[in-house]
């Protein structure tokens, strides 16, 4: 597989301040992330830095070979990162299917093929933004991501504040994504094992630095290690 995503000694943060150190790895195409860590460790920071939405300091960011770490933010999404912000951003005045028809870009994705995957948003599609759950808008918020044909996508605490019953079908599309569709993501959880159970590695921040890089599985199959990385202190 080619490689997608490498961050070579990456050190960004907000004006003088740094939140990353030295943070490095890579991704190949189709492959997919758990970004774990305790509250504040610099999760976001690391999905925006990216994004080119923090000052970098120090370090490389290469995409598909090429470096990005002076590219726009809006050209990173044209070039394929599909950043899912925390926030979701809904317009209460854009229908379900205005969100999603002003983004389309003729790609992989189109109405149809999103409505398969989200038989939900095909239900809600003449509601505005405004008028949907929590649970819908996340849905939104991924499947207007995937209007813009991504190769990977970058998702910030999906499940937060999520009911159960909604987490199980949100779990099931980003499942399908991963395993169906090839999609490569960043997930980063406060639930760490629902996110080591959607991926294939996981990397852990500790103040803004790497201090574990493995698979899913077998972090996920060392419980003491795992509550130790990421429990709240
Ligand atoms: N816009 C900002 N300006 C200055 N400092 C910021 C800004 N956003 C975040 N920080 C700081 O950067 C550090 C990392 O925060 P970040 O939100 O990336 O962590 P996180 O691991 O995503 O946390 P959480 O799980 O709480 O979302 C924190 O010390 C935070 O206060």
């Amino acid at each position: 597989m080619p490689e997608l995503l490498a961050l070579d000694r990456v050190s960004a943060g907000y004006g003088q301040s740094i939140v990353l150190e030295d943070v490095s790895f890579t991704m190949q195409e189709g492959e997919s992330l758990a970004l774990l860590g305790r509250n504040g460790v610099g999760k976001t920071s690391l999905l925006i830095t990216l994004m080119g939405l923090t000052r970098l300091h120090g370090g490389s960011i290469r995409w598909r070979g090429g470096d990005i770490a002076r590219v726009a933010t809006h050209k990173r999404a044209h070039a394929g990162l599909g950043w899912v912000p925390q926030e979701r951003f809904m317009f209460p005045s854009l229908s379900v299917e205005e969100h999603l028809t002003v983004v389309e870009r003729g790609g992989k994705w189109d109405l149809q093929k999103i409505y398969q995957i989200f038989p939900r948003l095909h239900e809600r599609r003449h509601n505005m933004g405004n008028q949907l759950s929590g649970g819908e808008q996340q849905m939104l918020a991924i499947a207007r991501a995937l209007m813009v044909s991504p190769s990977i996508l970058l998702l910030d605490e999906p499940m937060e504040g999520l009911a159960p019953i909604i987490v199980q079908e949100l779990l099931k599309v980003i499942r399908r994504l991963v395993s169906e569709e090839g999609m490569s993501v960043i997930v980063v959880e406060q639930h760490a094992r629902m996110a080591l159970s959607l991926t294939q590695r996981a990397i852990v921040l500790d103040r803004g630095r790497i201090v574990h890089a493995s698979d899913s599985q077998s972090l996920l199959a060392d419980g003491d290690k795992l509550d130790r990385l990421v429990a709240v202190a």
